[in-house]
């Protein structure tokens, strides 16, 4: 769409606001605007904006004629924050048009919505779905969350499915109900291959592996492992870490790092570096937008250069993001890497912990000692109260690491700093270690370092495992 300017030059139309501003405040909210464009100091405001009144409302036009660059997105997100008001009956009435899984009635008169919360523009809250048509209904939280944010001065929106809880805190299926070991002590039925001898050969220089894992994606594993890693280094600890995730590579973007790891010898590695922590991924070594086929053998051969063609000595800790899920491609990793332990990263929404509970699981099989289970946004703290709000069941993994014998390590509250500051390539225990986010990071370290100095006292180190 093209529009002419008051100079009658032609401006393209790339983005646009429809903002519910009352007249008498409209002088007021465009003032803040073009303060906003003159602390930019890069367009004027005659340049950069058009409004059009169509009778009922106006809407603001970001403008951008050809070459210049793009409207700073702050200005918007102020003039946005200052002037338009999200209210939960606006969020009703729009999710009121979602259908349930019965494409008769709607989510809302289906009474699936939970409390829905309101902060700064963004949308908290979670829908109830049968657990058995859980995976199947993916596409109708994808509908919700769209639906939301599409919503008039609706910055951001968060939506969790969560099951129906019958009788009580995250009913275990049939096959994991039995009550667990302490799980240092490893079953006995560790998968032994054809015959094939591996050994987990140590790394020289690096002291202690440790994997951080989640039995499914998104529930906040790179997250939790970038700023786990960072906690361990406050801590005292020379840490690196690994990105075994190459199917989905995110460290060059959480830690912000980028560019060409380093070769002295054309043989050996070298890895790059983020606030004092040594990192490697297979982002760096490919383009993110270069699709890969990875096939198993790969993957293998991608892992073992990477742990062992680097130059990580000497570190104490070596935090290996893996790669979500329980499939044969984790289970091959957590069996060749020498691992002293692991963390599960859960929510807690049943349906996580379903899969949390297979992510535990794979490691007994292989031996490998669980260190702890960690609940990523586990409840809401409010910007503007600092309110504590559980509308995403919060403990459900703690009720669930208690049962099944696995230490608790935390809860890390679902705040906008930790997605804003992970997301933006700054983690929230670098950037802001005194706050109340990095202290529950800390705090998850302190136990992580624990429970491995345990297993250190009890001799229970990596063992070798014959496949
Ligand atoms: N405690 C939290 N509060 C708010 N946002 C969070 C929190 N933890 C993670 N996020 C956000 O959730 C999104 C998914 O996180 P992350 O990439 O760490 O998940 P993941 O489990 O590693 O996903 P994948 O398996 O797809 O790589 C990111 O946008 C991240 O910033």
């Amino acid at each position: 769409m093209l529009l002419a300017g008051k100079n009658q030059k032609i401006f393209q139309l790339v983005d646009h606001w429809r903002i519910f501003v009352p007249l008498p405040r409209l002088r007021l909210a465009l003032e803040h605007f073009a303060a906003g464009v003159k602390e930019s100091g890069k367009l004027s405001l005659g340049s950069a904006i058009g409004l059009i009144y169509d009778g009922a409302e106006f809407s603001v036009h970001r403008l951008m004629s050809q070459g210049l660059p793009p409207f700073p997105s702050r200005c918007f997100s102020s003039l946005k924050a200052d002037n338009m008001t999200v209210t939960r009956e606006a969020v009703i009435d729009k999710l009121s048009t979602i259908k349930g899984p019965d494409f008769k009635d709607d989510i809302v008169s289906l009474g699936m919505v939970s409390e829905i919360f309101i902060a700064d523009g963004k949308v908290f809250f979670s829908i109830t779905v049968p657990a058995e048509r859980a995976r199947e209904l993916e596409p109708l939280r994808e509908a919700a969350e769209r639906a939301v944010k599409s919503l008039p001065g609706v910055q951001n929106a968060v939506v969790a499915l969560t099951a129906e809880r019958q009788g009580g805190m995250g009913q275990a299926p049939a096959q994991t109900q039995r009550p667990a070991p302490r799980p240092s002590a490893a079953p006995a039925s560790a998968p032994h291959g054809a015959g094939a001898v591996a050994a987990k050969a140590d790394i020289p220089g690096v002291a202690k592996i440790i994997a951080v894992a989640s039995g499914k994606g998104g529930v906040g594993k790179s997250t939790t492992a970038v700023n786990l890693a960072l906690a361990l280094k406050a801590l005292g600890q020379r840490v690196g870490i690994l990105d075994a995730d190459i199917y989905g590579p995110s460290m060059p973007r959480l830690l912000g790092v980028k560019g060409k790891p380093a070769s002295k010898d054309g043989r050996t590695i070298v890895p790059m570096e983020a606030y004092g922590v040594k990192v490697m991924s297979m982002g760096f070594m490919v383009d993110e937008d270069t699709a890969m086929v990875w096939r198993g053998p790969m993957v293998m051969s991608a892992l073992r250069q990477m742990l062992r063609d680097v130059e990580w000595a000497p570190i104490d800790i070596l935090v290996v993001d893996m790669p979500p899920g329980t499939g044969d491609a984790q289970l091959t990793m957590a069996q060749q890497v020498p691992l002293a332990g692991a963390v599960i990263v859960s929510t807690p929404q049943d349906l996580a912990l379903i899969d949390a509970r297979k992510g535990i699981n794979m490691f007994r099989k292989v031996e490998v000692p669980l260190l702890g289970v960690v609940e990523n946004m586990s409840y809401f703290i409010a910007p503007d109260t600092g309110k504590r709000y559980d509308i995403f069941g919060h403990g459900g993994a703690k009720a669930e690491a208690e049962r099944i014998g696995v230490p608790f390590l935390g809860g890390v509250p679902l705040t906008m700093d930790v997605r804003e500051t992970s997301d933006a390539g700054t983690p929230v225990v670098a950037v802001d270690p005194e706050g109340a986010q990095a202290k529950v990071y800390l705090s998850i370290a302190e136990k992580v370092l624990a429970e491995l100095n345990e297993r250190e006292g009890a001799g229970a180190g990596p063992k070798i495992v014959f496949e």
